[in-house]
C-alpha cells in the first residue's frame, strides 16, 4: 500500500527530474485538427475525428511529438459515452471509441520512437538511442464540455447538477480510460470546485490505479471560471493521492503567473500550465474571438516567468499549434543548458 502510493506520488516528479527539471506537453488538439481540414462543428468536437478521420488524429499527435512534446493528450476531451450514444452508437461502441483514442496516441508514440531509432543523429555511441520518453495522457473534459454550450468557461451547471450527478456522469469513462493503456488521466479545463471534488472522489472510490492531473481554467487570474477559489480547488487536488500534478489550461497567458503562485501556496505537487492563445471563446457563435490573441513569440516569452514562479510542465491549449510547442521546447532547453 505504502509503496503503491509512493509509486504514484513520485510518478511525475521522477519524470520531470529525468527530463532535466521540466517537461513539454502538446498544444491545441482541435485547433490542429482543423488546420488539417477537419470540420469540428459537432457536439463531439475533436472526438468526432475518432469516428471520421482517425488518421488525422494520429497525424496531429505526431506533429506535436515532432515539435518536442514529452506528453501527448488523447482526442477524448469531448468523447463521452453519453455523447456517442446521442449519435446512435451503442454503449459498447462508445466505450470502444474511448479506448481507440488512447490506442491512436500509443500508435503515434510507437511511430515516433521508431523514427527516432532510425534517425542516425538520434543514435549515441554504443548503439543506444536518445529517444525522448513520451507519456500518453487520456484527456477527460468537464461535464460542461459534453454539454457543448460553453459552460466549461462559466462553470455554471445549475442547481440540478450535484456532486453525485457529476460522479455518475464521469464514472464509466474514467474506468475505461484507466484501463486503456494510458499513462495518466488528464482532467482538463475543470471550471469549478464541485467537479474537482467529483473527480477526486471517483479516483478514490473506483480504485483508479494510474495517476492523474487536475487542470483548472480561469478568466480573471484570481479564481477558476465559476468564481470558486483557485486555492480551494488546488487543495482538493493536493489532497488526492492519485493526483500527481495540478495546474491551469485554456486560460489567457497573462493570467498564468499569478495563478501558478496561488497554486504553489497550497501544494508541492508539480504545477502544469498549458494556456490558450489568449483569445476568447464565444459560445454563441461557436468561434474564438481573435483580437486579443498573443503571438507565439510573446507566448514563449512568458515561459521563463512561469518556470520561476514554480511551474514545471508547459504546453499550449486552444489556438496554440506545433509551432508554439517547438518554441516552448527551444526556450526551455536553452535555459536548462545555461549554467
Ligand atoms: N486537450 C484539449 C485540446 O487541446 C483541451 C481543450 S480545452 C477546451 O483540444
Ligand atoms: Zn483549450
Amino acid at each position: 500500500m505504502v509503496s503503491e502510493s509512493k509509486g504514484t506520488s513520485s510518478f511525475m516528479t521522477d519524470f520531470i527530474q529525468q527530463r532535466g527539471g521540466f517537461a513539454v506537453i502538446d498544444g491545441g488538439f482541435a485547433t490542429e485538427l482543423e488546420r488539417h481540414g477537419a470540420d469540428l462543428n459537432d457536439p463531439l468536437w475533436s472526438a468526432k475525428c475518432l469516428i471520421s478521420s482517425p488518421h488525422l488524429v494520429r497525424r496531429v499527435h505526431l506533429d506535436y511529438l515532432d515539435a518536442g512534446a514529452n506528453i501527448i493528450a488523447t482526442a477524448s476531451y469531448q468523447a463521452t459515452i453519453q455523447g456517442f450514444e446521442a449519435k446512435g452508437f451503442s454503449t459498447e461502441e462508445g466505450e470502444a471509441l474511448l479506448r481507440k483514442s488512447v490506442e491512436i496516441a500509443c500508435e503515434a508514440r510507437e511511430i515516433y520512437y521508431d523514427r527516432c531509432t532510425k534517425d542516425s543523429w538520434d543514435y549515441v555511441e554504443g548503439g543506444g538511442s536518445t529517444r525522448r520518453p513520451v507519456l500518453v495522457a487520456a484527456s477527460v473534459g468537464s461535464y460542461g464540455a459534453y454539454l457543448a454550450d460553453g459552460s466549461e468557461y462559466s462553470g455554471e451547471y445549475g442547481d440540478s447538477v450535484s456532486l453525485e450527478t457529476l460522479k455518475d456522469f464521469h464514472r464509466r469513462r474514467v474506468q475505461i480510460l484507466a484501463k486503456s493503456g494510458a499513462d495518466i488521466i488528464a482532467f482538463e479545463t475543470i471550471p469549478n470546485k464541485v467537479e474537482a471534488k467529483a473527480y477526486a472522489e471517483l479516483l478514490e472510490e473506483e480504485g483508479i490505479d494510474i495517476p492523474a492531473w487536475f487542470s483548472f481554467n480561469s478568466k480573471d487570474g484570481i479564481n477558476v471560471v465559476s468564481g470558486d477559489s483557485i486555492l480551494e480547488c488546488a487543495s482538493i487536488a493536493d489532497s488526492c493521492k492519485r493526483v500527481v500534478a495540478v495546474g491551469i489550461n485554456c486560460t489567457a497567458p497573462r493570467f498564468i503567473h499569478g495563478l501558478v503562485l496561488s497554486i504553489r501556496k497550497v501544494t508541492d505537487k508539480p504545477v502544469i500550465v498549458y494556456p490558450n492563445s489568449g483569445e476568447t471563446y464565444d459560445a454563441e457563435i461557436k468561434q474564438w474571438v481573435e483580437s486579443s490573441g498573443v503571438r507565439d513569440e510573446d507566448f514563449v516569452s512568458y515561459v521563463g516567468k512561469w518556470r520561476e514562479a514554480g511551474a514545471s510542465l508547459f504546453g499550449g491549449c486552444c489556438r496554440t499549434t506545433p509551432n508554439t510547442i517547438r518554441e516552448i521546447s527551444k526556450v526551455l532547453s536553452n535555459k536548462s543548458s545555461q549554467p
